[in-house]
């Protein structure tokens, strides 16, 4: 089976295209959420977060990650240490994940697919792109956040620009009907290349 990363920066429209790819069929695997839920349910990632950030990490067994996303994102070094908390537990679920799906390919959906190496493991990498201004307008408008807190995670993406050297496709993301046909386009590609 292959696995087909997509990725793209905070804003692109990744989980919107991985929801098109969805639509078809295809199954997704949505590392953003993989994170959120064993940073929530595994116990072991508690405590080493809590180690990491502090007790203010968790209010009881609920983190905060508007706290936790204050310091990490400011701190490159904490930023580091929780990825590497959080990485090897979602690519251990993600094994798991796959053996039990029946398809020709899946759908990887990472943030930092390029930044983090997953991509190396992919046999196919998309890459959902957007213009800056555009991306900051969505986010402003689906999670009320500042102009502040969205540029210091851009800080710590890649440029599309280096992104775009290791991707295999592209997709622009403005105009929604046209991103659509795009994934109708991208998907008999790479079920072509299932078949070969
Ligand atoms: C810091 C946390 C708690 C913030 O949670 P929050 O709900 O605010 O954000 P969410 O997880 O939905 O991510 C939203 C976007 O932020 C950006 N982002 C998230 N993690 C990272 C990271 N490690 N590096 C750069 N950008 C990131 C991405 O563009 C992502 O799509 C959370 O993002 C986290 O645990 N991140 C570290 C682990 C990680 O890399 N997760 C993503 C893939 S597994
Ligand atoms: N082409 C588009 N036109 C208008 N709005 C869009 C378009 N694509 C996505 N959106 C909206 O922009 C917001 C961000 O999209 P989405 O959540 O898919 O991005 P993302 O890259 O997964 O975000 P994040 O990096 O935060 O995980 C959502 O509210 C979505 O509905």
């Amino acid at each position: 089976m292959m696995v087909v990363g997509l990725t793209g920066g905070i804003g692109s429209g990744k989980t919107t295209v991985a929801g098109f790819f969805k639509e078809k069929g295809i199954p997704v695997y949505i590392a953003d959420d993989a994170g959120k839920r064993l940073l929530e349910t595994s116990a072991e990632i508690r405590e080493k977060v809590t180690a990491l950030i502090g007790k203010e990490a968790y209010s009881g067994k609920t983190p905060n990650r508007k706290h936790i996303a204050s310091v990490v994102f400011n701190e490159s070094d904490k930023l580091e240490a929780l990825n590497g908390i959080i990485h090897p537990a979602v690519a251990k679920d993600f094994e798991t994940w796959k053996s039990k799906q029946n398809s020709v390919y899946v759908i990887y959906e990472a943030a930092i697919l390029f930044e983090a190496g997953g991509y190396k493991k992919c046999d196919i990498n998309i890459l959902v792109t957007a213009d800056k201004e555009e991306k900051i307008k969505r986010l402003q408008q689906r999670d009320n956040s500042s102009l502040e807190e969205i540029e210091a995670r851009m800080a710590k993406q890649w440029s599309d620009e280096r992104k775009k050297k290791l991707a295999d496709f592209e997709i622009e993301n403005h105009d929604l009907a046209l991103t659509k046909s795009r994934v109708d386009e991208l998907n008999e590609i790479i079920l072509k290349r299932g078949k070969n």
